[in-house]
């Protein structure tokens, strides 16, 4: 598989992604390794599968490894855990030159993100995301943090990574329901922005459930193409970024009451999705027929498709916490037309309540 290359721009905190299959780590890892130290972050999972040949490519390359196995899952994505690899970081004496390796999914590298962020003010990130939805998301744009009980992602800071590698051979333990949480993200970019590619999706969506591997480096590719555009127009999220919450503001809100790790967060965001598509057609901007689209997409990635059983006014008190809520307003990703995010504060308190009482969007003509 050819390795292709993507590049977030932002003057000297710019970055490649690479895309491809097997990555030669001599060519594509060790030139973004700044200093002696690497402490490779992974978790119990991931490592035995995967850590040797980083840190033996590493060793060889006369580099000091040490490495830092946190406990699997979203529940640990906590400050307990990030404690840890403050703890490995400084009992291995690791100065401000170091470079923190990422080896895992969404939650490895948000939390060695953080820790990168945040290690004597901050050190050098390099993310190797092993999930599909890491690969086509958390692991480009810098976004890195933990878990509150009351609230996803709530502690946190931006640190762009010094290089992502993509690589595909990664994906070949991860379970199907992982591979269909991340699609759920893959299926978000087109939503919000490229109708041409939620065609692609429902012409290949049997294939990539399949794991054809040209399929699956084609969504990846086409995913961080959109996100390298939307992060280095706006890294900070003062604006366009937001779109990328499309379904996040009730997905984080299942997330939460659910318990963390009880639905993965590309399924929650899936469900999420398909209530701002049925939020979006009680406002008029799209058609029923739209939000059955969304719905087949999403059932076509066997993903959730109906809405867990939380009452209302619940729903609407945990949609509060949400990072976009500005001067205790909330604002909403929603459709404008499919292939069209929009960032909106201007939605009817009733509808909103309408769609967070209909457990079946896309079933029910409205
Ligand atoms: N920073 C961002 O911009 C951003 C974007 C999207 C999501 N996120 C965050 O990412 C997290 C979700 O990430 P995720 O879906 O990767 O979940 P995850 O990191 O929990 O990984 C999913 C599961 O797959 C396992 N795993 C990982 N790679 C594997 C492999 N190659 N083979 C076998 N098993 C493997 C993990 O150990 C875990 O059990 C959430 O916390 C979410 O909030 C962040
Ligand atoms: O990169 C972004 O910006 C995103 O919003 C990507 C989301 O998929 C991701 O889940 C992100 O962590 C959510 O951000 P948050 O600010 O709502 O916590
Ligand atoms: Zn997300």
């Amino acid at each position: 598989m050819t390795v292709q290359t993507l590049h977030v721009a932002l003057n000297e905190r710019s970055y490649p992604i690479y895309i491809g299959g097997d990555l030669s780590l001599a060519e594509y890892l060790l030139p973004h390794i700044a200093g002696h130290q690497v402490m490779i972050v992974s978790n119990t999972v991931v490592a035995p599968l995967y850590l040797a040949r980083y840190r033996d490519v590493l060793n060889e390359a006369g580099k000091t490894v040490a490495e830092c196995i946190l406990p699997d899952g979203e529940s640990y994505k906590t400050l307990e855990s990030l404690n840890l690899i403050f703890d490995a970081l400084m009992s291995n004496r690791f100065n401000r030159d170091c470079t923190i390796l990422a080896l895992g999914g969404g939650v490895v590298g948000d939390m060695a993100g953080f820790a990168a962020a945040s290690f004597q003010r901050g050190v050098h990130f390099v993310q190797v995301p092993t999930t599909l939805l890491s690969q086509v998301d958390s692991s480009v744009g810098g976004k890195t943090g933990v878990n509150h009980p009351l609230g996803k992602n709530m502690i946190g800071a931006f640190k762009q990574p010094k290089a992502v590698l993509a690589d595909m051979m990664l994906l070949g333990s991860l379970p199907d329901r992982e591979l269909s949480a991340g699609l759920a993200e893959v299926i978000k970019y087109a939503l919000i922005g490229d109708e041409d590619f939620l065609v692609w999706l429902e012409t290949h969506m049997t294939e990539l459930v399949a794991r054809n591997p040209a399929k699956l480096a084609e969504a990846v590719y086409r995913s961080c193409a959109h996100k390298a555009r939307i992060v280095a127009a706006d890294e900070h999220e003062m604006g366009e970024r937001a779109l990328l919450n499309l379904g996040h503001t009730f997905g984080h809100a299942i997330e939460s009451y659910m318990g963390y790790g009880q639905w993965l967060h590309g399924e929650a965001v899936a469900v999420g999705m398909l209530m701002a598509a049925d939020l979006s057609a009680r406002l008029g901007w799209i058609k029923a027929h739209d939000v059955v689209r969304v719905r087949n997409i999403l059932r076509d990635a066997n993903l959730p498709v109906n809405v867990p059983d939380i009452a209302p006014d619940d729903f609407l008190t945990l949609m509060g916490q949400d990072k976009k809520v500005l001067e205790g307003r909330l604002r909403l990703v929603l459709l404008k037309r499919i292939g069209e995010g929009v960032i909106t504060r201007e939605f009817d308190l009733q509808l909103l309540m309408q769609t967070l009482g209909n457990k079946t969007p896309g079933v029910e003509v409205i």
